[in-house]
């Protein structure tokens, strides 16, 4: 880029990042936005597009089934040989798209029987039941066995109750299963698992990806997962208010290196430094620095300085008393929490909130705020783990969004329920689920890591959600390639330094189109 395409920045402040989006600029605006290929549909999400679709034309809906009816055949002819199929068919819209699949896969010379779960009952489920004239099963566990592949078209997103034992026992009897929309038993909003289900080998849902789809334990059972256009209208889809993405590089962008860059203008990052466990300070300083900040400094008392100063020797360490340091320039950005007994974030994180620093809350200052969340009122992003969220906010409820949700929306503050899937919420009920993530990452250090690495994008300039959201994929990359380079067992060491190579894969953006 030539120097005349950008505004350089004034020395000691950070560049202006572009406007951030939620996939294609539709977080927190929606307006004319086409939808993007990262939001993730809630099953309500659904049942508002279809009633929008029959409102604009009668033969809509059908039309939709059509397409999605004969996405799930093509799926299943790219990935399988021709082989004997049973579609198991529901009483609802699920089981009208079998009933088209397997019209589709049949008039492609395939041998493909249908055995009814239950009756059809929607208008359309029926419709397309009677144009089926091929053979019809009973539905029982011995025709799954026999089948070489099953379709599993029973309950999408429809599912209101358990599955009964009769279909927990055919799905159980199973050897390969493709599932429309959600494998059934999977609920589509949260991924819990509505009685027995089975795991299937590939999930094809329509429009978009369901939150479900990357939710554990439902997650599990889904196999690979895909999204086809089924031809809902741009009328339809543009605008629409999703609440819920899929984090990857679409959804945030992290400024690139400028000439006139200096490392003020990258940001500086502030970490707390405690007095009994500083591996964990230095660490999310380590986490900040590789991650791209310009500048990262730890402050502490001075009579347990030595052992900053004697860590890496890009870390700057301030010993002044923090009210003093917060007098000077570039203090803004701070973490408070890694390796801090709850006492100490008592004493240092009230003076930062009350200097209006932008703070990052992790470990020590969630301790300190145990069983009471308003403590943490005015903290710019708050990273608990389940065991800290529940000392703050109650236990993680099955529905892991909703417990994110509130406890944002009681604090004011983005939370990073961090796990498997880690959900990312702001306080105005946006949410990005993380997959973009491995269990190599569960080592002690981590999440210090990660609260450094969220200080360093925010002194990049981004707003705490997009922040939050960056940091965690930075961190799920770091985390992959530590897992590669380490024979997949990585140390937080390893994390860090895979930092700037995870900043780098980011600036090139995600090849997953969702
Ligand atoms: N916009 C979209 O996403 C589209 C969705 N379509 C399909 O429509 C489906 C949703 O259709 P429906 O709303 O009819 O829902 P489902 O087909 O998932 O099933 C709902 C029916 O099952 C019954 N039911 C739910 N749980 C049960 C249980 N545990 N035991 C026994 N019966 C149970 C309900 O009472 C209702 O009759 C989606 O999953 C998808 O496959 C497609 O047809 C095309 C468009
Ligand atoms: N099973 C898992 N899959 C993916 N990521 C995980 C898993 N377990 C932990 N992590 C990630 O590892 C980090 C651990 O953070 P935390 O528990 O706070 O560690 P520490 O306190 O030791 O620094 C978090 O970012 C979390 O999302
Ligand atoms: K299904």
């Amino acid at each position: 880029m030539s120097l005349g395409q950008q505004k350089a920045p004034k020395a000691g402040e950070s560049r202006p990042t572009q406007p951030l989006a939620a996939g294609n600029g539709e977080a927190g605006r929606p307006e004319g936005q086409r939808l993007s290929p990262l939001a993730l549909l809630s099953v309500a999400d659904s049942r508002v597009m279809d009633a929008q679709a029959e409102r604009l034309s009668s033969a809509l809906p059908e039309e939709l089934m059509q397409h999605a009816g004969s996405a799930g055949a093509h799926e299943i002819m790219r990935h399988y040989a021709p082989c004997r199929v049973l579609v198991a068919c529901g009483p609802g819209n699920n089981g009208g798209d079998g009933y088209v699949l397997a019209r589709i896969l049949r008039a492609q010379g395939w041998r493909v029987e249908i055995t009814p779960a239950l009756p059809p009952q929607t208008p359309l489920a029926r419709a397309m039941a009677a144009r089926w004239k091929g053979a019809v099963v009973p539905f029982s566990p011995q025709a799954a066995a026999e089948a070489e592949l099953v379709v599993d078209a029973v309950f999408g997103a429809g599912l209101s109750r358990p599955v009964s034992p009769e279909v927990a026992a055919f799905f159980a009897a199973a050897d390969r299963i493709v599932a429309l929309d959600l494998p059934t038993g999977v609920n589509g909003d949260t991924g819990q698992l509505m009685g027995e289900v089975a795991r299937c080998e590939r999930t094809v849902a329509f429009v978009r990806r369901r939150p479900g789809h990357f939710l554990l334990p439902g997650a599990e059972k889904c196999g690979f997962t895909r999204a086809a256009e089924i031809g809902m209208p741009a009328r339809i889809t543009t605008g629409f208010p999703v609440r819920c993405w899929r984090n990857e590089p679409g959804l945030w962008r992290l400024p690139r290196q400028h000439p006139l860059d200096n490392k003020y203008t990258r940001g500086v990052v502030n970490v707390c430094g405690g007095t009994v466990m500083p591996g964990a300070a230095l660490l999310a300083t380590e986490g900040a620095r590789r991650s791209g900040c310009g500048m990262a400094r730890i402050a502490s008392d001075p009579a347990h300085a030595g052992v900053f100063r004697n860590g890496p020797p890009g870390i700057i360490v301030d010993t002044a008393p923090l009210a003093e340091l917060l007098t000077q320039p570039h203090r803004k950005y701070w973490v408070c929490g890694p390796g801090l007994l709850p006492q100490e974030a008592g004493t240092l994180f009230p003076v930062l909130l009350e200097a209006h620093c932008c703070v990052v809350a992790d470990a020590g200052t969630l301790d300190w705020a145990r069983e009471d969340p308003q403590k943490l009122r005015g903290a710019a992003v708050l990273t608990p783990h389940d065991g800290e969220f529940a000392r703050v906010f109650g236990p993680v409820g099955p529905d892991r969004i909703e417990s994110a949700r509130k406890a944002a929306s009681l604090v004011g503050s983005v939370v990073v329920l961090k796990g498997y899937t880690t959900v990312i919420a702001a306080p105005d009920g946006r949410v990005a689920l993380n997959v973009h993530a491995t269990p190599a990452l569960a080592t002690a250090g981590s999440g210090d890591v990660l609260s450094g690495t969220v200080g360093t994008c925010l002194a990049a300039g981004l707003p705490p959600w997009e922040a939050a959201c960056a940091a965690v994929w930075l961190h799920g990359e770091a985390g992959r390639r530590a897992a590669w380079s380490e024979g997949g067992w990585p140390i937080a060491e390893d994390i860090v330094a895979q930092l700037g190579n995870a900043r780098g894969t980011a600036e090139k953006g995600t090849d997953d189109p969702g």
